[in-house]
């Protein structure tokens, strides 16, 4: 059976142009003019564009007493909707547990995935245990990608020499270190500083992760990167004290990679001042929603190139789990949704305001990401022998989106009311037709676990620069006699 896409015209990360898509198997089998196949997709008016991946997700995720309300079923179907045909999830180890033994806890929840998947692994604490798995993780399991939380102190959070230790490892190994960067022990403190002041609100949330805490950990981590001859990712960076330190470190040769979300791109800080509990909690996320001023750099970022991926960081909590934090702030469970509204809200306010164009949209949803996780051009492609994971975007859709009518499992939806223009009329997901105009029609169990080869192109000339470059000791002729 092959599926054709006709009249469409293909938008990728560095073309645009007229032709006709020709599936079979799964795969993207040809290109251009006048093609036919058995089940005929209609593009006329549209943009045929690689599906998005979406580098963060948690999705059934154990956080702060409770998991996350979107588990991979409701989570990869709302990804789905909204033209996201792959998400990376993390695979998190309480402390003192092995990364295999978490990671089969990951593969069992994401059997009923609709869409294709990946994970990170996540580095919670350090032990010659964890060092040793590292390479079974990389080696056997296709996962390239290792995640450090400098925040989240007394749980997630690993320490300066855990990650020197646990970045020189992912050197050896030929994998990438990612971060949440945010200097854990000073929220510790401001948060129970202000809770001491009776600031018990959700407000106190913002306040007690300033801009500085993240910028001073973000230009940390990139030292550390540095020191250990290795790139770094840096999730959900949300203000210029982040980006700057992303910003210089780019300009000065090393590989260093920004990740805003589209919730810090289009929410600002006034959501966690309004009079309503449940509204301003319902935002608590970390990093927290910034100011104009902050969304401006990291809009001027995605144009400039010096941020190259946009993700959602999804980890959607119901208002019922969202009250756990009444009287105590430190106790909302963090997180907020965006799957399905990630492409949608980021072609409003990105393509149509003229921030971004079609091709860098590419680029930021999907290509950039699939470079650097190593499963380009398989994924972020329209290329023949791709995985046809494609969107066929209707540029003139419109819709207001609401809680009523998502596909996430949660009670409310943080970009309530927003007028989005630009949505799929198709989804295919390896092939398969999952938003068929416009409307859902899921498969559970339908997406796979994607191996992600370690000693991508960057690893592989990161580590020859650092071989040429490493200190070396000085070949003397004579060496006088010692002194004692
Ligand atoms: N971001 C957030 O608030 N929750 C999810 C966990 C994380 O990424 O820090
Ligand atoms: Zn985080
Ligand atoms: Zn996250």
């Amino acid at each position: 059976m092959t599926t054709v896409i006709k009249n469409g015209t293909i938008v990728t990360a560095d073309l645009t142009y007229k032709a006709d898509v020709l599936v079979e198997g799964g795969k993207i089998t040809q290109i251009g003019p006048d093609l036919k196949g058995d089940e005929v997709l209609d593009a006329t008016g549209c943009y045929v564009m690689p599906g998005g991946i979406d580098p963060h997700t948690h999705l059934e995720m154990p956080f702060m007493g409770t998991y996350s309300a979107d588990d991979f079923e409701s989570g990869t179907r709302a990804a789905l909707s909204g033209g996201t045909t792959m998400v990376v999830d993390f695979a998190l180890p309480s402390p003192g547990q092995g990364l295999l033994d978490a990671l089969q806890m990951w593969d069992n929840k994401s059997t009923r995935a609709h869409c294709d998947y990946s994970f990170h692994m996540a580095i919670t604490w350090w032990s010659e245990q964890v060092f040793d798995e590292m390479k079974t993780v990389v080696q056997e399991r296709g996962i390239n990608t290792f995640k450090h939380f400098m925040a989240y102190k007394g749980a997630l959070m690993v320490n300066d020499d855990e990650l020197y230790a646990s970045f020189s490892r992912c050197a050896e190994l030929g994998a990438i270190p990612l971060v949440h960067a945010e200097n854990g022990d000073v929220v510790a403190e401001l948060s129970a500083k202000l809770l001491a002041a009776g600031n018990n609100g959700p407000e106190a949330h913002a306040y007690s992760r300033p801009p500085q805490v993240e910028g001073e950990a973000t230009n940390r981590a990139i030292m550390i990167a540095d020191m250990a001859g290795v790139p770094l990712y840096v999730v959900h960076t949300s203000c210029e004290e982040s980006h700057e330190a992303i910003r210089r470190a780019r300009q000065q040769g090393k590989r260093v990679w920004g990740e805003p979300l589209i919730q810090h791109l289009t929410l600002d800080e006034s959501e966690y001042f309004d009079k309503d509990w449940d509204h301003a909690a319902r935002r608590v996320m970390s990093p927290p929603f910034r100011n104009k001023q902050h969304q401006d750099s990291l809009w001027a970022g995605l144009a400039a190139g010096s941020l190259s991926v946009v993700a959602t960081d999804h980890c959607a909590f119901t208002t019922d789990q969202k009250r756990y934090g009444v009287g105590d702030f430190t106790k909302i469970p963090n997180g907020t949704g965006g799957l399905e509204d990630r492409l949608p809200m980021l072609w409003t306010h990105g393509v149509n305001t003229g921030r971004i164009t079609p091709n860098e949209f590419v680029a930021v949803t999907s290509t950039n990401i699939a470079k650097i996780l190593n499963i380009y051009p398989r994924k972020g492609a329209v290329l023949v022998g791709a995985d046809a994971d494609l969107i066929v975007w209707d540029p003139l859709r419109e819709k207001t989106i609401s809680a009523k009518t998502q596909q996430s499992a949660i009670d409310y939806n943080v970009f309530e009311g927003k007028h989005v223009k630009g949505l799929p009329r198709f989804t295919l997901t390896r092939g398969r037709v999952a938003v068929h105009d416009g409307e859902i029609r899921p498969k559970e169990g339908h997406g796979e676990f994607v191996k992600r080869p370690a000693n991508g192109a960057v690893n592989r000339a990161l580590s020859s620069w650092k071989e040429l470059t490493a200190p070396r000791p000085v070949q003397r002729s004579g060496i006088p006699a010692s002194g004692v």
